[in-house]
């Protein structure tokens, strides 16, 4: 095989040290404000263990074709980098295959655009096998765009040079079909997940406790009260637990021995059109928690935007459906200790009165005793009621929740595929809601 790999993933190392530049380019709408961008792009390099060196941003007010920064914006970074040390440059915008090898040249270091970069993290974080193949889609399809299209500099590389139309363009011909066979082979792959979609049940049949988890935008604070909540004393099975999946971890909650804590992918602004598949397949594992917890930066001025994405993407995975919320969601008010004195004494500490919110500091631990509370109660006392329409046949079933529930109604529903059906009205907690749906027949 001619085409190497490794130059598919792993762009970047963790512990690099990278000069990030948040270019701001005349006449383009952004979501959000230049700081704002600045600090998600230094969250982000964060989130995957890059060292900053610098950050900043460049006014343009005329995109250079070949290097996107004018000639002297990019002399003032390759002296930034020999400033400050750094050996890697992040470039939070779209930069086309030509200008990030012009940049490469110039600046004689790495450079990688914010594409580049989320396909890093999701790499990271892709948890379950749909995830992972999405993410090797995503990081194809990009590096398949800058094989094409970058082909001079890679037939240099292989001493092609010389021969009009020769060796080197065959040997790019060839790489392009190699990226095209393996994309078509995952895709079947992935055809195959979805054909099955046992994935998430299995994974819930696999665990015996209850899953909480963490979602949010990037740099809401989940990281922050993931490690909160899992605390200092981390003992060995917890050990073996963040070897296998660093994402993962147990915590004990009032009433409850033991939950998993699942940390996600944080949710971000102006996210590229294709990395969008990739990242809702890393968001699948959500669908097979018991509670979620929304995690919320309360004093961004953003919020609400942020807030409404993030809805939206829960409404995609089908996790809400109209009015409907299929699996608890808990908002976490994070960041409250940033708040104004006044907003604050309104908010902290605690519960407000829908009794799905709670305010609270990750930093500070304000607030953290009653979201503990709060989700013990979710998983253990707090039933609620649901319906089901169940054929006659599936006596498993239907014996499961008379022995669970509290069942309430329990009549004739009228006929289905499988025949007759039976509509049970029962009280389940959420744990035997997620439960009921891997009984068999
Ligand atoms: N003042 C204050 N800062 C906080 C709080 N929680 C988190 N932070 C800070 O916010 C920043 C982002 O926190 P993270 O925990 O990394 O955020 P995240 O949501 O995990 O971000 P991603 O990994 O990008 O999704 C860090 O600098 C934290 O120290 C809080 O309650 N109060």
């Amino acid at each position: 095989m001619s085409f190497d790999q490794d130059e598919l993933r792993g762009e970047v190392t963790r512990g690099a040290r990278a000069l990030v530049v948040c270019p701001d380019i005349r006449g383009v709408h952004y979501d959000i404000g230049i700081e704002a961008r600045l600090e998600e792009a230094r969250g982000l390099a964060l989130a995957i263990g890059i060292v900053i060196a610098d950050s900043f941003s460049l006014p343009i007010r005329e995109v250079r074709p070949n290097t996107l920064f004018g000639a002297g914006q990019v002399e003032n970074i390759g002296i930034a980098c020999e400033q400050t040390d750094a050996e890697l440059v992040i470039v939070d915008g779209a930069l086309s295959p030509i200008q990030q090898r012009n940049l490469e040249e110039k600046l004689e270091r790495k450079v990688i655009d914010r594409t580049g970069l989320i396909l890093e993290i999701f790499g990271e974080r892709a948890a379950t096998a749909e995830g992972r193949l999405q993410v090797e889609l995503a990081h194809l399809d990009y590096q398949q765009s800058r094989l094409v299209r970058s082909w001079t500099h890679l037939e240099r590389q292989r001493g092609g040079f010389g021969f009009l139309g020769g060796p080197g363009e065959t040997q790019i011909e060839a790489d392009r079909r190699m990226i095209r066979q393996r994309m078509a082979r995952l895709r079947k792959e992935l055809e195959q997940v979805r054909k099955t979609r046992a994935l998430h049940r299995e994974r819930r049949g696999r665990a015996p406790w209850p899953v909480v988890a963490l979602v949010g935008y990037t740099n809401a604070g989940k990281s922050t009260l993931f490690n909160r909540l899992t605390g200092a004393g981390v003992m060995a099975e917890d050990l073996l637990f963040a070897t296998l999946d660093p994402t993962m971890r147990s915590i004990s909650l009032p009433g409850v021995e033991k939950a998993i804590l699942s940390d996600t992918v944080g949710f971000i602004s102006d996210l590229p059109t294709q990395l969008v598949a990739a990242f809702r397949a890393t968001l699948e594992e959500v669908t097979a928690a018991d509670v979620i917890l929304h995690v919320r930066d309360i004093s961004n001025p953003d919020t609400a935007a942020q807030k409404a994405e993030v809805v939206e993407i829960l409404r995609d995975l089908g996790v809400i459906e109209g009015e409907d919320t299929l699996i608890p969601i808990i908002e976490v008010w994070n960041k409250c200790d940033l708040l104004p004195e006044n907003e604050r004494a309104e908010l902290v500490p605690g519960v407000a009165e829908d009794d799905t919110t709670v305010a609270m500091s990750a930093l500070t631990g304000e607030g953290v005793d009653e979201l503990l509370v709060l989700l013990g109660e979710l998983l253990t006392g707090k039933a609620r009621t649901h319906s089901f329409s169940i054929p006659v046949a599936h006596g498993r079933r239907i014996a499961w929740l008379y022995s669970h529930g509290e069942v309430l109604v329990d009549e004739e529903g009228g006929a289905g595929k499988d025949g007759p059906l039976r509509t049970i009205t029962v009280r389940l907690n959420p744990k035997e809601f997620g439960q009921f749906e891997n009984i068999d027949e």
